[in-house]
Order: structure tokens, then C-alpha cells, then sequence
């Protein structure tokens, strides 16, 4: 009973401390005026409050800023320099499911006892000291002074931080002097932050270079490239290329991370850790960028792990014939190799080719088991589903891989809210009109796809209620259910009623559809 009731209190206390960190969450956070540098300036009165400028400046720091791959990059930058035998901390955006996976140490996520600790310690002394002219930090900025304050507590000998959006201005820019710093692959996202050419991109995210500190970046389009090379050359920095990984220079394993574009980033966080141990002085790895790799970076390639990011899933009631294939890919370039990522591994687990697919044509028992691809996609509403659909379904058929159909959803979980690994409750009167948009995007698409002139008008529309009351409106290639859960009820009912059939579904568009995904199929 004592043991049940303090373990209740355990959840409470961890609950209410999502519920102070939500309370962070304001409109203008998200919306987009703190990316600006809007009063910038604060974070610096909140390191003097939280004593930690001293404390950043001895942290040995790998930042990365980027479009995309940042997250990657990262992740393996801390997976190399752990199996070096380095004590690692890594700071990266945003969490699936719980947000102490923003916190890793040694490559585990900070356990709770250590996350209430540092946090209530943060929280505290910041909500005693701020006032109406240095208010309570925004919630990423909160999240980013925790990290320092977890790292340098920590006494981390690596700090590997993500920067959360473009740079110049991005909280985790405080830092001075870090050791090097890697720009990722750059490409259109943010743009009502960052600006809308390459150019202006490219200018945000080259603000996190610092005076002769030495930089990296991936092969960018010219534009981009430009950009960063005049923002170097003025700090006096020589910005050097870091080609793609070898894949021959991994001894016949393969990297961790799926997907073509992971050579990309494996490349810079080989780039970026051999020039952290050289600069720190650690020549113990010798490493000359085009010699064998050592074998603790090898290690560290092939093993490092990062949720949500092409990640492959069997379904736990279902395992033989639903799986899930899930990459939080939300932009148009990386839609792209999210779709390249699921198009080769599909064909690869594949027997036939799914072409025209008609599961009722193969029921031939004894066979191979044959397979169906199905999309189940959400995004976000700042997002443009005309530059991210087309390119996802013309990408995959590129490469002989087509949807039989695609299921459209309201994401569970809600940006103003932390969520714990609970589930948010859902409702069954929730606003569909963003997902009926997907939908006649989708529609149209497949039919001017298919050469007929698009109409929703001659499209047989159907609309029931599931067993569990959820609306599910349903064209011929897709449907929208007004809950996640309803949608895995369904692909699981497929699933259980066609045996023969291998169902691959394909989980993008939204990180936070993605990590309510995870949370619905790993219970
Ligand atoms: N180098 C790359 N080029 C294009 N797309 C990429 C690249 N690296 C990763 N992606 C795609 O972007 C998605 C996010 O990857 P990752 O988390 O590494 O990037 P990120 O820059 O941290 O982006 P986010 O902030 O959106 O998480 C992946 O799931 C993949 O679809």
C-alpha cells in the first residue's frame, strides 16, 4: 500500500513538473517572434541568475544548426565519441514521447530522479528572480539553459547540442566558444522565421559560427553554400566540406540510422568528432579524414539510435503482417528521402512488386507472403501539403512503390501541453477540416497521377462510425478517421483479417504524430 502510494506521488510529482514546463508554452513561443532575437538579451540575465556562464564556458561543445539532418548528425557525433570512452551529454529537439529524451547522458535518457532535480532547481531560482521586466523564460529557452545546467552539472567531457530552430537567435547559441561547429543540409523549412530564399536560410543558421572556431558543413546547393562561405570567411573561419560517408569504410555494416541521406549526415559527425578530439587534445584517435575509420567511430555509426527517425516497427498484435515504418520527415526535401528511405526498404523486404497491387489476385496459400502499402499522414497546418504530398507519392512510385490507401488524422497530442507517456484523451468532435484538405489533395493527386482529370464530384464518398463511435470518411483511396487510435484499430482489423498480406505502413509528416504512434503501438 505505502510502496503503491509513493509510487503514485512519483507520478504526481513528474506530472506536475510537465505541467510547470507547459506552462512556458506561449502562443508567441511557437508562433514566431522568439526566433527572431526578440529580446534576446534575456538569456544572458537568465545564465547570471542560474550562474551558469562560467559553466558553459568550460563545456567542450559540438553545436550543429541545419535544415535537416541535425538531429542525426548529432546523434551520432555522441554515439562516436562515447564508444571513445568520452562521458557524453547530448541536448537535441524535439521529444516523441517524453521530454527527458531531449536529455541524453552517456547516451541514455536523463533518468527522472536527475531530471526533477535539475529542473525544480532551474525552475525555482528562475521563478524567484524574474519579474515583469525579465519574465519567465519561453519554454524552449527553459529547456536549453536545463541543458547547460544538466551538462555542466554533469560534468559532461563532450556537450553535443542541436540548435531548436535557425541559429543566429536559437537559445542554445549563448555558447562562445564551442569546439566546431557543423551546418547540416539546408532546405526550405521555418520560412515565415528564417526567410524565404537559401541565401536567407543559410545566413540564420551560419550565425551559430563563432571568431576561427572551425566549421563544417555537407555538400549544399550553391546558393546556400555562398551564404555560408561569406559568413566564414569574415569570422576568419575556414569552412570545410565533409563529404558523405564511405559506406565502404564501416567494414561491411551498415549505418544506424536508415536512409541514404544518414551518409550525409554520418560524414559531418565523423568530420566534426575528429576535429572535437583533435582540438581537445586527444590525438589517442588518429584520424585523417581519409584513412580507415577508427574502430570506436565504426562502433558508433553502426549502433547509435534516434526514435521516430526511420525507424521500423512490428506491430506487438500483429507482428508477422503490420508494420510500422515511421520518419518524422515535415519538409519537402526530407519527405523525399523519407519516401527513397521507405520505397528501397519495402521493395527489399518485398517478394513482388506492389505495383497496381490487388491483394485478392495473390491469396495463393503457401506463396510468399505478398504486401500492401498503406500511408498514414499527418502535418502540421503551418505546413504546405501541396509541396510535401506530391513529392512523398511521386517519389515512392518512382521507385515502384504505390499506396493502396492513405489514412488521414488529427494528431493527439497538443503543442501547449508536455505530454507525459499517458495518453491525452481524444475527442470525438475534433475539427477535420485540415484533414479533409489532405484528403482532397491526396485524391486529386492520385487521379491526375492516373491521367484522369480531377473531381471530387463523381468520387463515391462514404461516411460511417466505427465501433468505438469515431467518424471515418472514406473516398476511394483514402479515408480520414477522426481519431489516431480508431486508425490503428482499423490498419490492426485489416491486418487480422488478411493474413496473407504483409501490411507496410508508412508513419510521417509530424514528429508529434509520430510519437503518438509510438505511444499507441508499443503499449
Ligand atoms: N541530410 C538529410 N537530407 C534530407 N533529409 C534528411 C536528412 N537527414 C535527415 N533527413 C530527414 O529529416 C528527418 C528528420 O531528421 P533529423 O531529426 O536528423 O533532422 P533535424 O534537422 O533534426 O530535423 P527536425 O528538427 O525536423 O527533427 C528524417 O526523418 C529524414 O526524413
Amino acid at each position: 500500500m505505502a510502496e503503491g502510494g509513493s509510487m503514485e506521488s512519483a507520478a504526481g510529482r513528474y506530472q506536475s513538473t510537465l505541467d510547470a514546463l507547459s506552462s512556458l508554452i506561449t502562443k508567441k513561443s511557437r508562433a514566431d517572434k522568439s526566433n527572431k532575437g526578440d529580446r534576446y538579451d534575456l538569456l544572458f540575465d537568465y545564465l547570471k541568475i542560474l550562474e551558469l556562464d562560467e559553466a558553459i564556458s568550460q563545456l567542450k561543445i559540438i553545436h550543429v544548426a541545419g535544415t535537416k539532418g541535425k538531429g542525426s548528425t548529432c546523434t551520432f557525433a555522441e554515439s562516436i565519441l562515447r564508444n571513445c570512452g568520452f562521458r557524453t551529454g547530448l541536448f537535441t529537439s524535439p521529444h516523441l514521447i517524453d521530454v527527458r529524451e531531449r536529455f541524453r547522458l552517456d547516451g541514455l535518457e536523463i533518468s527522472e530522479e536527475k531530471f526533477l532535480e535539475y529542473f525544480w532547481w532551474c525552475y525555482d531560482r528562475l521563478k524567484e528572480k524574474t519579474n515583469d521586466d525579465v519574465p519567465m523564460p519561453t519554454y524552449f529557452r527553459f529547456l536549453a539553459l536545463l541543458a547547460f545546467k544538466i551538462f555542466a552539472a554533469e560534468q559532461v567531457d563532450v556537450a553535443i547540442l542541436e540548435v531548436g530552430l535557425g541559429g543566429r537567435f536559437d537559445a542554445t547559441n549563448v555558447v562562445k566558444k564551442p569546439i566546431v561547429c557543423g551546418i547540416s543540409s539546408l532546405g526550405y523549412d521555418h520560412m515565415e522565421i528564417l526567410g524565404n530564399t537559401l541565401g536567407e536560410i543559410a545566413g540564420e543558421k551560419a550565425g551559430i559560427f563563432k571568431h576561427e572556431i572551425p566549421a563544417f558543413t555537407v555538400p549544399q546547393p550553391d546558393e546556400a553554400m555562398h551564404v555560408l562561405e561569406e559568413k566564414a570567411s569574415k569570422l576568419n573561419i575556414n569552412l570545410q566540406v565533409a563529404h558523405p560517408l564511405d559506406a565502404n569504410l564501416l567494414n561491411g555494416l551498415k549505418l544506424a540510422l536508415e536512409g541514404e541521406h544518414q551518409y550525409l549526415n554520418a560524414g559531418l559527425a565523423v568530420a566534426l568528432c575528429s576535429t572535437w578530439l583533435q582540438r581537445t587534445g586527444h590525438p589517442i584517435i588518429n584520424f585523417n579524414q581519409t584513412g580507415p575509420l577508427p574502430e570506436p567511430f565504426i562502433k558508433g555509426l553502426t549502433t547509435a539510435s534516434l526514435q521516430g527517425r526511420a525507424q521500423i516497427v512490428p506491430d506487438i498484435e500483429s507482428p508477422g503482417n503490420l508494420v510500422f515504418y515511421l520518419d518524422g520527415a515535415h519538409s519537402p526535401e526530407s519527405m523525399e528521402a523519407c519516401a527513397r528511405w521507405f520505397s528501397l526498404c519495402t521493395r527489399d523486404d518485398n517478394h513482388l512488386s506492389n505495383l497496381n497491387y490487388q491483394p485478392q489476385q495473390h491469396m495463393d496459400e503457401g506463396s510468399k507472403k505478398d504486401t500492401a502499402q498503406i500511408l498514414l499522414f499527418n502535418c502540421m497546418s503551418v505546413r504546405d501539403p501541396q509541396l510535401l504530398l506530391p513529392r512523398l507519392m511521386r517519389t515512392c512510385a518512382s521507385h515502384g512503390v504505390c499506396f493502396q490507401k492513405a489514412l488521414f488524422v488529427p494528431n493527439i497530442s497538443v503543442y501547449h501541453k508536455v505530454g507525459s507517456q499517458a495518453l491525452p484523451t481524444v475527442d470525438p468532435q475534433v475539427d477535420l477540416s485540415w484533414q479533409f484538405g489532405l484528403q482532397r489533395a491526396w485524391e486529386s493527386l492520385m487521379q491526375s497521377d492516373k491521367g484522369v482529370k480531377p473531381s471530387n464530384t463523381d468520387q463515391a464518398c462514404e461516411e460511417v462510425k466505427d465501433d468505438t463511435g469515431m467518424r471515418v470518411t472514406s473516398f476511394k483511396n483514402s479515408s480520414v478517421f477522426s481519431s489516431l487510435p480508431s486508425a490503428i484499430k482499423w490498419l490492426r482489423d485489416t491486418a487480422q483479417k488478411d493474413r496473407f498480406v504483409c501490411f507496410q505502413v508508412l508513419v510521417t509528416g509530424s514528429l508529434h504524430l509520430i510519437g503518438d504512434v509510438l505511444r499507441l503501438i508499443k503499449k
